[in-house]
């Protein structure tokens, strides 16, 4: 039997012994288990076990050419894979046993490859579950962790970290004394003071015990290294614990922001260091979804416990918690429209998911004068940077997406209430003058229409806050929540607002399948039975897509946006994934680190779920002979061709249809002028090459 998300840690829970903690980098080391039971660190591809008939020259490069080694380079990073290797070897030497995910310092669960517990498989595509299917992943990027295999994978979608990690929470505390501190533990997905649980429990629990509340951030740069953090979401961060940091002043709390190097080190650091140096027996975290978050995170339970310092972890980031949305009979679901319908029916039956917390009181200003905290409120200035992740553009950065949860509340209410305007796809302020209040005809109520458009400020840009929880979704359901008739909220398909709630709640979805099936954030596909589709290695092609240069405007004008603004509207985010995946066939992880790099809302369950999406592993129950035609979605999404234009400059004079497809609408000598590329692939050929692909999996065509 799965254990769910336990009612005691739900965000209503007010015990006083609370325990969480903050998030970790995905990917997690794959050691693959031979047949013999002992298991292999994968650092390099798994030879291929099919022989491949193929007319590609990239086949070659494929297995060990040139290309392949640079493409592994560009897509993987170092990451202290050395220091592990070296200390497993240590521990094996000294007879210790090794774990299946060693995170080191994490006393991470032993891997049990005879015990499985669960048969909650995917619906439409056996996942795990059953090792018959389970077969080597041979794909070129299986390297220094980055990928798992497909057994630990499977592994880890028996026994979900989520579910290991609600375990040891809900076990009974015993014996852990009043300490001097409590410690209320922010990530870099909640950033704010308000409507945020673990900073409500921590605050009821400082005052019920007398004592102060204490917030501590951690920055930790392996982490974001590992996870191909944006350096541009890094700066967001700080930004945003800058602001953070001047309302916790404010009512006498301080944030206390230190740097640990070495990611794997945290929990064993905060436990045995840092808390006892606060004083701290009581520490509260919200839950990080991501694997190696979660294993971070069961790491600093188990350390806790043996130091006598309770760790909480409460659910927040999710309107609706993992594990709450269930089918009729009581399992998780993978299909977006019911699990949808179901989540709406909880949210209608279980008010208390909507309800908001209150910003806490905050401490007595005498904590200033304290001799031993007092020193906090400046101790550890925020750094103007993180090394290796120096904004290169932060000041178009601050003027796009300004930092705070007033500016997100505003950003709110501006598609809430005000009419869109066109054009709003430049480098401008999300808040740029010129806003006409009108709720009638306002940006929500156009939505049905105006999210698939590009051309205008149509949908809310609200991601990057809500990516950072600068704002939470609770907060923007019930501000839409109010279009509703009688405070309802509609999240049906008739009305903008209700198409709007639907957006909103697949973020909620492609965290629950994170949570459920954590091979996702593990590099895996959702549906293992894609593991093996033959992708193309091609550094031309891949770099031509991030450079905006394929010779297809709308995919250009998309990757040059997301170069210059680090953010993209949802249609033209799917598009350029297609062209990626389907039109060029290359892996779609290169496209998903690409865009976590770039993306100032970058999210791992978000844009996995959105990768996996179009590159047909993923949830969507479309067969993957659904293949997006580039120019069909240009002409739909930029009618006028005004988005193209701005990005494209090169096409900024021409007129009517040639914008979307300038190489078949104009005479070759006047194509040539525009200094414009040519299309790198024909797209009926490529087409046909996706569709072999995908049904001859591990097959390419002769
Ligand atoms: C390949 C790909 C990668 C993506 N990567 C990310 C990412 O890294 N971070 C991210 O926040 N979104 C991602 N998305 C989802 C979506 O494109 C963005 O959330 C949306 O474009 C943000 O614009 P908005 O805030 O104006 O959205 P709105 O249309 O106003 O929607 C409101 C909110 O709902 C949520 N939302 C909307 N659509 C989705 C979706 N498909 N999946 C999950 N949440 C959604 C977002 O939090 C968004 O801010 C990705 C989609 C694709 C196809």
């Amino acid at each position: 039997m799965r254990l769910l998300a336990t009612s005691i840690l739900h965000r209503t829970t007010t015990t006083t012994t609370i325990n969480l903690y903050p998030r970790m980098p995905q990917l997690t080391l794959g050691f693959g288990s031979s047949g013999s039971g002992t298991r292999q660190l994968s650092l390099s591809p798994q030879k291929p076990i099919r022989q491949i008939t193929s007319s590609s020259s990239s086949s070659s490069a494929r297995h060990g050419g040139t290309g392949q080694s640079d493409l592994w380079k560009m897509h993987h990073e170092e990451e202290d894979m050395a220091a592990i290797v070296k200390s497993r070897a240590k521990d094996k030497a000294e007879g210790k046993e090794v774990t299946m995910h060693d995170d080191r310092e994490g006393g991470e669960v032993k891997g049990q490859p005879g015990k499985r517990t669960r048969n909650d498989s995917p619906q439409g595509g056996g996942v795990a579950g059953d090792e018959r299917v389970i077969k080597k992943h041979k794909n070129a990027y299986e390297i220094k962790g980055k990928i798992a295999t497909a057994e630990d994978a499977a592994r880890a979608d028996q026994d979900p970290p989520l579910d290991q990690l609600l375990r040891l929470v809900a076990q009974k505390k015993e014996g852990i004394k009043k300490g001097r501190s409590v410690v209320y533990w922010m990530r870099m997905e909640d950033l704010r003071i308000e409507d945020n649980t673990a900073f409500a429990q921590a605050s009821a629990c400082a005052k019920q015990l007398g004592i102060p509340i204490i917030v501590l951030f951690v920055i930790s740069p392996g982490d974001y290294r590992i996870h191909d953090r944006a350096k541009r979401k890094i700066d967001f961060v700080l930004r945003n614990l800058r602001w953070v940091k001047a309302k916790l002043d404010k009512i006498n709390i301080p944030l206390h922001v230190l740097t640990y190097e070495k990611r794997l080190s945290i929990p064993k650091k905060l436990i045995t260091e840092l808390f006892p140096q606060l004083g701290a027996t009581h520490v509260f975290a919200n839950i990080e979804y991501e694997v190696d978050e979660l294993r971070r995170d069961i790491a600093t339970v188990r350390f806790g416990q043996e130091k006598g310092i309770d760790v909480v972890y409460v659910h927040d980031r999710l309107v609706v918690p993992p594990g709450k949305v269930l089918s009729k009979q009581g399992k998780p679901m993978s299909v977006y429209s019911p699990w949808q319908r179901a989540w709406a029916k909880v949210l209608d039956e279980q008010k208390e998911f909507l309800r908001m917390q209150d910003v806490p009181p905050g401490n007595d200003k005498s904590l200033r004068d304290d001799p031993e905290f007092g020193k906090l409120f400046e101790a550890t200035p925020i750094p103007d940077f993180v090394d290796g992740f120096k904004c290169d553009d932060e000041d178009v950065m601050r003027e796009c997406w300004p930092e705070g949860t007033d500016v997100a509340k505003e950003v709110l209410h501006r598609f809430l209430y005000t009419k869109p305007r066109k054009p709003q796809f430049q480098l401008v302020s999300p808040l740029s003058e010129g806003a006409e209040e009108d709720a009638k005809n306002s940006r929500v109520a156009k939505y049905q229409v105006g999210r698939n458009l590009v051309d205008a400020d149509n949908s809310s840009k609200l991601s990057p806050y809500l990516a950072a929880g600068v704002i939470s979704g609770r907060m923007v359901l019930n501000a839409a929540r109010k279009f509703g008739k009688g405070g309802k909220l509609d999240s049906g398909r008739d009305t903008g607002v209700g198409m709007w709630v639907q957006e909103v709640a697949w973020r909620d979805f492609y965290n629950h399948v994170m949570a459920i099936w954590p091979r996702v954030s593990m590099g895996r596909p959702f549906l293992e039975k894609f593991a093996d589709v033959q992708w193309e290695v091609n550094e031309k092609h891949l770099q031509a897509w991030k450079d905006g240069k394929t010779g297809f405007p709308i995919v250009d004008a998309a990757m040059r946006a997301c170069a210059k603004r680090g953010w993209m509207e949802n249609r033209v985010r799917m598009v350029s994934a297609s062209f990626l995946v389907k039109s060029l066939m290359l892996d779609w992880r290169l496209g998903e680190k690409h865009f976590m790099e770039c993306f100032i809302d970058g999210d791992l369950a978000a844009n996995n779920g959105g990768w996996q999406w179009t590159a047909s592993t993923g949830t969507d129950p479309q067969p993957y002979f659904r293949i997006f035609n580039t120019l069909t979605q240009s002409e739909k999404c930029d009618p006028n061709g005004d988005y193209i234009r701005y990005w494209v400059p090169e096409l900024r004079n021409l007129k009517g249809k040639a914008v979307h497809d300038p190489y078949h609408h104009m005479p070759r000598n006047e194509f040539k002028k525009l200094g414009y590329p040519e299309p790198i692939v024909d797209h009926k050929q490529s087409r046909e090459r996706a569709l072999f692909r995908y049904k001859n999996v591990g097959e390419r065509e002769s």
